[in-house]
């Protein structure tokens, strides 16, 4: 594409050199540069993009764009100076791309919980209906069929608008993807058209990024306050800061919620360890899955889909047709008869829910064994909680590793048991080796009981040091239950 062309979605303060060129390709990173690509310095949280030019120039980039020029300016390649390159490298790379947003309907999922959920069972759902989709979630990406790994839940600007390109190149009509809020901060989705968005909930996480709570929920209502007047923006009335969200939003606003009257309102009248009987909107509808925050999730699957004008009485029918993600409520049945659920809960608001799910089904009949762990390298204050609420809410827990990433083990484990009063340490071990930890609560459990394994959800790695080694709950119980046979 004509770097002129490319230069009418910035407001550009200096240009230096020929813009009459063929620009072949666009990155902010130096290392992914080639012949002919544009280069966008960009601050970032360990590096500056600006100490890279003369690596990516050295690559071959032709374009430099950039806040502030470098002290030597190289007579073949073309300088663009500007305010925010942050901002403006999602606006040159969906511009690059084909400007696919304008192709293609493309929903945000933003909130603490429930986002890859949404997302994923919107994209199911469009597909039962027969379009071709895509999805960007935390646990892979999809243009219609094909699956293309991730390991960002929103990739940054450069992966997302290739994706989004490909997803319109090749003819899908919707897309659906995860806004996380370090994605809204860093200005990722910059340059995206957003036909709807949806609020799930907002409770603690990632404090280590955000440092407070109220910089955290600013990061979300930002996603609704940039949506477009001609998008929808569904909010849950459940959350506290539910109306919050939508409060500065030039989107048409529509509510859900399970406790009062408003657009989408829903009722969970049976449930069981196979599904729940619902209530939407004076409408019953069978779901093949568990608790509370699935009727939520649902509902608001259900009110993105009737806002992008699907009929209530069909979208009911694809609800009913639709499985839990994997890893989110997993729930498998041992051949001794205890129940072990995979479930990602790593804050302690999902490890509520999923309890008091647990909880709700359970009626007493069995008892609860949590394994449990917190990551490493991520938000240090949540861990306390994690360990608190899980032993509040279980017979018995396993504290043990997740990803430790680069902290020891041990403390992490020793900042989760600070969490507990001497009566919860009675019923708590702690085992470091996560497989370890899954074998003893698979021994102590007895038939009815249920266990709970939080935290790693669909992950087939664990992170020690930087190296990834494949490691997979659902795996590790496959090999426990087939030595109960
Ligand atoms: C803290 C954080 O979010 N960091 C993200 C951020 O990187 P950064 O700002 O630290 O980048 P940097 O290392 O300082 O480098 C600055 C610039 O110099 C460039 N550079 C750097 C080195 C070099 O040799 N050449 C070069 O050009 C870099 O490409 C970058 O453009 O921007 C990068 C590109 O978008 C992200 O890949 C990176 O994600 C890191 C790896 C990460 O772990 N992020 C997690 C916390 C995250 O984003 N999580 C969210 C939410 C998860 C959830 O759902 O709960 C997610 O959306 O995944
Ligand atoms: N609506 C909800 N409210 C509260 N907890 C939920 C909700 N939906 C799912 N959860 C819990 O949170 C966990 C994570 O769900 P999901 O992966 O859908 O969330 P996410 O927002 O995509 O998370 P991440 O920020 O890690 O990408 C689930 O395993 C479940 O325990
Ligand atoms: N997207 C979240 C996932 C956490 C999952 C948990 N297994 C961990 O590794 O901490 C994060 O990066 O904080
Ligand atoms: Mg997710």
């Amino acid at each position: 594409m004509k770097l002129e062309n490319m230069l009418k979605a910035v407001n550009a303060q200096q240009i230096i050199g020929d813009t009459n060129l063929e620009v072949n390709g666009i990155h902010m990173d130096s290392r992914m540069v080639k012949n002919g690509f544009m280069f966008v310095a960009v601050k970032g949280t360990q590096a500056d993009g600006h100490n890279y030019i003369s690596k990516a120039i050295e690559n071959g980039a032709t374009v430099i764009v950039c806040e502030q020029l470098p002290v030597h300016i190289e007579s073949n390649v073309t300088y663009v100076q500007l305010s925010d390159t942050e901002e403006a490298v999602g606006k040159l790379a969906t511009t690059f791309y084909g400007d696919p947003t304008s192709k293609l309907e493309l929903v945000g999922v933003t909130g603490t919980n429930g986002k890859t959920t949404i997302a994923t069972l919107l994209y199911n759902m469009f597909r039962l209906f027969g379009y071709k989709a895509g999805l960007i979630s935390t646990v892979c990406n999809y243009i219609d069929g094909e699956a293309i790994p991730t390991d960002h839940t929103t990739p940054d600007p450069i992966t997302l608008n290739q994706l989004l390109g490909r997803m319109a190149d090749e003819g899908c009509k919707y897309v659906f993807m995860e806004v996380s809020s370090h994605s809204v901060v860093q200005k990722r989705i910059s340059g995206l058209t957003f036909a709807g968005g949806i609020f799930t909930n907002i409770t603690r996480d990632h404090l280590d990024y955000h440092k407070t709570f109220e910089n955290y929920l600013k990061a979300k209502k930002a996603f609704f306050d940039n949506l477009p007047k001609q998008a929808f923006a569904l909010t849950n009335l459940d959350d506290k800061n539910g109306t919050v969200m939508t409060q500065n939003t030039k989107a048409k606003v529509a509510a859900y919620s399970l406790h009062s009257l408003c657009d989408f309102k829903g009722k969970v009248l049976e449930d069981s360890f196979d599904g729940m009987l619902l209530d939407i909107n004076n409408r019953e509808v069978n779901v093949q899955f568990i608790g509370r925050f699935n009727a939520s999730n649902l509902l608001a699957v259900y009110g993105a889909a009737c806002l992008l004008g699907k009929r209530p009485e069909d979208i009911l029918v694809k609800l009913s047709m639709l499985r839990p993600v994997s890893g989110r409520f997993d729930a498998k049945r041992s051949p001794k008869g205890y129940t072990a659920i995979v479930d990602y809960a790593h804050t302690p608001d999902a490890l509520v829910n999923v309890l008091e799910a647990i909880h709700e089904v359970l009626r007493g009949r069995g008892q609860v064994i949590t394994v449990v762990g917190a990551g490493g390298n991520r938000d240090k204050g949540k861990r306390p909680l994690m360990a608190k609420e899980s032993a509040q809410r279980s017979d018995k827990v396993i504290i043990t590793s997740d990803n430790p990433r680069f902290e020891e083990p041990q403390d992490i484990i020793n900042d989760m048991l600070a969490g507990l009063s001497k009566d919860d340490m009675k019923k708590v071990i702690s085992i470091v080796d996560r497989k370890e930890a899954i074998r003893t609560a698979c021994m102590l459990a007895q038939p009815q009981d249920v266990i709970l394994i939080a935290g790693k959800g669909h992950e087939t790695y664990q992170d020690v040091k930087g190296v990834k080694s494949h490691f997979d709950d659902k795996e590790v119980l496959e090999e426990i239950f087939k030595g109960e046979l």
